[in-house]
């Protein structure tokens, strides 16, 4: 699915990712935990292929992206499904037209704009809101949405959109302990009875625990561990949290010299 070989990524002067290898099969279930700070975002935008690499190789549904022209990498992505914190949803847009917009990249120019001018799968729609318990704001418009609803909103798009590859940042960061815990085991459940692969960058290490048979923890751009959920002690994870995350990024900023690579 993904195979990720002595990978480094440098953003600004910042090594953020240094000689990450990691890899995951088809269908599997991994929680990304780490302190802030720690690269979880960035290496779920590198997966994306928001960010090109450094140095290392990558391969993504069995391509290396960054050897793509533009109509395959197009081809790529519409197989990726992105979960943001905060999902860049247009304000204006109806809940009904932002998710239908989740399918574009699968369809031709035409078909696509058909689709957003005039949503034919209505009740398709209506179905993946009726799993995030938002099927009553089918037809209103997403800046009336708060952001516990837009991340579901996005979370939905992404269901719908039924990607080969989910790629979730924290994707329950806005949502009360009860809600955040069930829309993980949606997000898994879902995940799971498609064999969809799944990366989720999570804060909260229990739901990470509960829900997720494969924990990788990374702290200052590196892997710390990748282990069976059973297997991450409490020793593991006082380690992988020790300090304060801007002592992290005061290191990182410091020990490079300007335009430095990893
Ligand atoms: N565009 C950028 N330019 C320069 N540095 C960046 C950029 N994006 C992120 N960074 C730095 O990269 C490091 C990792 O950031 P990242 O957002 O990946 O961490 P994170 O583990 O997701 O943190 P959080 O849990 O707080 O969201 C941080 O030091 C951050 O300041």
């Amino acid at each position: 699915m993904f195979q990720l070989q002595q990978l480094s990524l440098t953003l600004g002067s910042h090594c953020v990712l240094n000689n990450i290898t990691l890899t995951a099969t088809q269908g599997e279930q991994i929680a990304l935990i780490g302190p802030s700070g720690a690269g979880k975002s960035s290496l779920l935008r590198l997966l994306g292929t928001h960010h090109a690499p450094d140095s290392g190789e990558l391969r993504l549904l069995d391509q290396n992206p960054w050897q793509l022209d533009r109509r395959p990498l197009q081809q790529l992505r519409s197989r990726i499904g992105m979960v943001y914190q905060a999902p860049p949803l247009p304000g204006k847009s109806r809940v009904l037209t932002t998710i239908a917009a989740g399918r574009l990249g699968r369809q031709s120019f035409a078909q696509s704009l058909l689709a957003l001018a005039y949503p034919q799968d209505i009740a398709g729609i209506r179905a993946v809101l009726e799993q995030v318990q938002l099927a009553d704001k089918l037809f209103v418009a997403c800046d009336t949405l708060s952001g516990g609803q837009l991340q579901r909103v996005g979370l939905a798009r992404v269901l719908y959109q039924a990607p080969d590859l989910i790629l979730a940042d924290e994707p329950v960061s806005a949502l009360d302990p009860v809600l955040a815990d069930k829309t993980i085991d949606l997000l898994t459940s879902a995940a799971q009875a498609r064999r969809t692969t799944l990366l989720t960058s999570l804060h909260s290490v229990d739901l990470a625990l509960k829900f997720f048979p494969r924990i990788v923890g990374i702290r200052q751009g590196q892997i710390q561990f990748d282990l069976p959920s059973s297997d991450v002690s409490p020793a593991l994870l006082e380690a992988l949290y020790a300090g304060e995350s801007n002592e992290v990024e005061t290191q990182l900023a410091t020990s490079l010299p300007r335009g430095a690579r990893c």
